[in-house]
């Protein structure tokens, strides 16, 4: 069986981070393992606290982790500060981890800062050079490139700069436009779009988290990134028309729409 890890914050109301990361590997029948960067108090309507995990802490699963169970894929979501960023990077070093996806996770999309600032600098220097691909939806695109994103040719241009900090690959996530849910991945110079309608459905609260984390289940499994990349979209387009209506603002995905029921 692969396995698949995920580095980031977990997400109490089950929607995003850990927990939608969990769910999504669950569904590609591959095994799950977590490694907690910080617990949030958060639910459908916004960010409410975070308490950050020690980096020494973290350090200590990664170990327990890399030791035991080797991944075949890791993605790292929430990273809250320059110490983690630091500690993270150490460890996929030190365990020489190969298919990394790294989602720039900064800020929510209810708008509470799930990184500091003068982490994204660190993050800049030591985890993009170690991502098999970064996943920055628009405007964390804008904030990495200084790059203001109005059209498909600014996230070609935005994803060409920070593209300069990785190992070539950027997947710009275009959730965020006002018209269509189209994402561009830009592989060596090259502009791959993967195309969809926008779905009208408010429930989206976790669609950053479940892509990256398909992506890692895909790349584990030994697809190519492009073959990746459209893969995991398949899927999280799949969980988002599923709809679930949960919660009283911006809801989680469905997602069991794919997987066989065990009935009772
Ligand atoms: N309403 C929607 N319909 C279809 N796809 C969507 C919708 N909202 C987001 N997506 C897709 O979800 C993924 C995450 O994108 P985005 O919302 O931009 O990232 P984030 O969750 O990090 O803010 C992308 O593939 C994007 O195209
Ligand atoms: C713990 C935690 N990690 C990441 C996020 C952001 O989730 P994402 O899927 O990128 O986007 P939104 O759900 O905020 O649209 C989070 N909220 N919590």
């Amino acid at each position: 069986m692969k396995k698949v890890l995920s580095i980031a914050g977990s997400d109490c109301s089950g929607g995003a981070g850990i927990q939608a990361d969990i769910k999504t590997i669950c569904a590609h029948n591959m095994y799950a393992m977590t490694a907690i960067t910080a617990l949030t108090a958060q639910n459908t309507t916004g960010v409410y606290d975070i308490v950050e995990v020690s980096p020494e802490f973290i350090a200590k699963q990664l170990d327990c982790i890399f030791q035991d169970i080797y991944p075949d894929a890791v993605k790292i979501g929430m990273v809250p500060n320059s110490e983690i960023v630091c500690v993270i990077s150490e460890k996929l070093r030190e365990y020489q981890v190969k298919n990394i996806v790294v989602d720039t996770v900064m800020v929510s999309t209810s708008g509470s800062r799930l990184m500091q600032q003068e982490a994204c600098k660190v993050m800049k220097e030591q985890l993009f050079p170690l991502g098999k691909v970064l996943t920055p939806n628009l405007f964390e695109a804008e904030v990495l490139s200084g790059i203001e994103i109005k059209s498909q040719e600014d996230m070609v241009l935005a994803a060409a700069e920070i593209g300069k900090y990785t190992q070539g690959a950027v997947l710009v996530k275009g959730g965020h436009l006002t018209q269509g849910a189209d994402d561009l991945l830009y592989e060596n110079e090259k502009e791959i779009w993967y195309c969809k309608e926008k779905i009208e459905n408010p429930n989206t609260h976790g669609t950053g988290c479940t892509l990256s984390s398909a992506i890692a289940c895909n790349l584990a499994k030994g697809y190519s990134l492009q073959e990746s990349v459209k893969n995991a979209k398949e899927y999280l387009t799949g969980a988002i028309e599923a709809g679930l209506d949960l919660g009283k603002g911006r809801g989680p995905l469905n997602h069991l729409y794919n997987t066989v029921v065990i009935k009772n």
